[in-house]
């Protein structure tokens, strides 16, 4: 494709990274430029021969920066379509002449609000003229070509050496371009919104608008079949979508959700801790002295599940771990790090995905689509109300021990990361029975006692994510031989659930606060 000569340059950038090195490069090219204040004078100072824009504009910049390239002679070099004779026409008889490459960064609006600085210097860094520029150029992208971002510089100082940009360069530039000033429009209606400006029309968390600005970082091979297409999108904030993958095949789309969820369900523990996750549920979760332990315990829960599984921990991936993950096909691993040597034993097992993500997702609002919009909910963080044990309501049997205190909290924890409805039998620090994603209470119970096995079941220690709606429950863990139960409470029949503990003399508590989880 043929390439589009460049003549003349418009230069105005926020960010002076690299700029001296791309006005020498234009300038080699025999580009003249054109450039504001500040931009012009670090131009100038790098010896390249610059043309101040109020020599274009024949007007002074003025009210503190306010308006510097707001002019027709500005936008209509810009703007002009130079394939029309017409237009070209129109710029000689008003003296302008066209801009071939138009380089502009915005200034930092999102970093400004960031910083905490106040209402009026948030307002001052809302850029007007650099999104005006930057819309134009994209606009008239068969005749210029934009760049917004210092890490394009490569792609010019190449064009430059190539004759120009080729109109499909150029369209891929408009595209970022567009994008560039969607993203940024959107942080400043959210903050408006949120009444960053002063007076917002915020209702509590809620701002009356929310927008989202997400960039592709991948087209994946299918979606959760073979048949629906799939992609992955970033927000920019790092988390999962930011993860560094060290070995192994590309990422599917299931392979995102169920690291998501074990991310989320090993993150909930402050102990070193190993979630072991299948279709989005845990077939294992444990804590322990290291992250070693926590995974063999949390693999010993259902090693039956764990095939095929995708593993998370909160720490470091130790040797020892690698080597006990390396005996069983995984087909992810996530963590924030691996120690020395870890990655090498994992890659000796062909298939394994290996991931580096940065730590716990913090974010505090979560966001779901639904058919014409979404939901917004504050995430449900593990430490809400009712899951410090020292707010539990002993309601049967006797106080527990510190052991089974411990127990219980480590089971109130890990339910959280089963789909509701939740039933989680632990011992010693380890999930041993999960009965999840069941429609009533009563099969969640039963699953999870099945799935521990009598021998594991007998002593264990029982969280329920939501209350028990009658007895019938309950009374499946007691006859397994379950020593403590905690469970939010709050039925209209606790009198029922409470009576069944007491009766066979297992220590129930309530938390008074559910986790659901869907
Ligand atoms: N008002 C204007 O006419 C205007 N024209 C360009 N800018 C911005 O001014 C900045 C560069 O200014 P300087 O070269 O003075 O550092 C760029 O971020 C650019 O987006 C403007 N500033 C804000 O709106």
């Amino acid at each position: 494709m043929s390439t589009r000569p460049i003549q003349r340059a418009l230069v105005s950038v926020y960010d002076k990274t690299g700029l001296e090195d791309l006005a020498r490069a234009l300038h080699a090219a025999g580009v003249s430029l054109v450039s504001t204040g500040s931009t012009a004078r670090t131009i100038e100072a790098a010896g390249v021969p610059v043309t101040p824009v109020e020599e274009v504009t024949g007007f002074p910049e003025c009210l503190d920066g306010r308006v510097k390239t707001l002019h027709p002679r500005v936008h209509a070099g810009i703007l002009a379509d130079t394939r029309l004779e017409a237009h070209v026409a129109q710029l000689a008889e008003l003296g302008v002449e066209p801009f071939d490459l138009v380089v502009v960064n915005l200034y930092p609006f999102r970093e400004t609000v960031a910083s905490g600085a106040t209402p009026d210097e948030c307002v001052e860094q809302i850029d007007i003229g650099g999104p005006s520029m930057v819309r134009a150029a994209a606009k008239n992208h068969p005749s210029v070509a934009i760049v917004t971002s210092p890490d394009a510089y490569g792609d010019v100082e190449a064009a430059l050496a190539a004759g120009g940009f080729t109109l499909e360069q150029r369209r891929r530039l408009a595209a970022q371009a567009f994008a560039h000033t969607a993203a940024y429009d959107v942080a400043v209606a959210e903050w408006f919104a949120a009444g960053g400006a002063g007076e917002g029309s915020a209702d509590g968390d809620w701002p009356a608008f929310a927008g989202t600005a997400l960039q592709r970082q991948a087209v994946l091979r299918y979606g959760e079949n073979p048949h629906q297409g799939a992609a992955l999108y970033s927000d920019g904030t790092g988390g999962l979508a930011a993860a560094e993958q060290l070995h192994g095949k590309e990422m599917s789309y299931n392979n995102y959700v169920d690291t998501d969820a074990a991310r989320r369900a090993a993150y909930d523990h402050d102990a070193p801790a190993v979630a072991i996750i299948k279709h989005a549920n845990p077939c294992g979760i444990a804590v322990g002295a290291d992250v070693a332990e926590a995974h063999a315990r949390a693999h010993a829960c259902d090693p039956v599940s764990a095939f095929g599984g995708v593993i998370a921990t909160n720490r470091p991936v130790s040797v020892a771990m690698a080597e006990q993950v390396a005996e069983v096909f995984t087909e992810v691993v996530v963590a924030p790090d691996y120690e020395p040597g870890a990655v090498e034993v994992l890659q000796g097992k062909k298939n394994i995905r290996i991931l580096r993500a940065e730590g716990a997702d913090r974010a505090t609002r979560e966001v779901r689509e639904i058919s014409g919009g979404a939901l917004a909910q504050q995430r449900d963080l593990v430490d809400a109300p009712g899951d410090d044990v020292s707010g539990w309501t002993l309601v049967a049997g006797e106080p527990a021990d510190e052991a089974t205190l411990a127990d219980l909290a480590f089971a109130w924890t890990a339910v959280r990361a089963v789909k509701s409805n939740a039933i989680l039998l632990a011992h010693g620090g380890a999930s041993v029975g999960i009965g999840m994603g069941q429609v009533n209470r009563v099969d969640s119970c039963r699953l999870a006692v099945e799935r521990a096995g009598e021998d594991r079941a007998r002593g264990s220690v029982a969280a329920s994510d939501a209350f028990f709606p009658f007895a019938d429950g309950p009374q499946i863990l007691i006859d397994a031989g379950v020593r403590a139960i905690v469970q939010p409470g709050g039925s209209m029949r606790d009198d029922e659930t409470i009576a069944a503990a007491q009766a066979a003399g297992v220590t129930m508590y309530v938390t008074g606060t559910r986790h659901f989880f869907h």
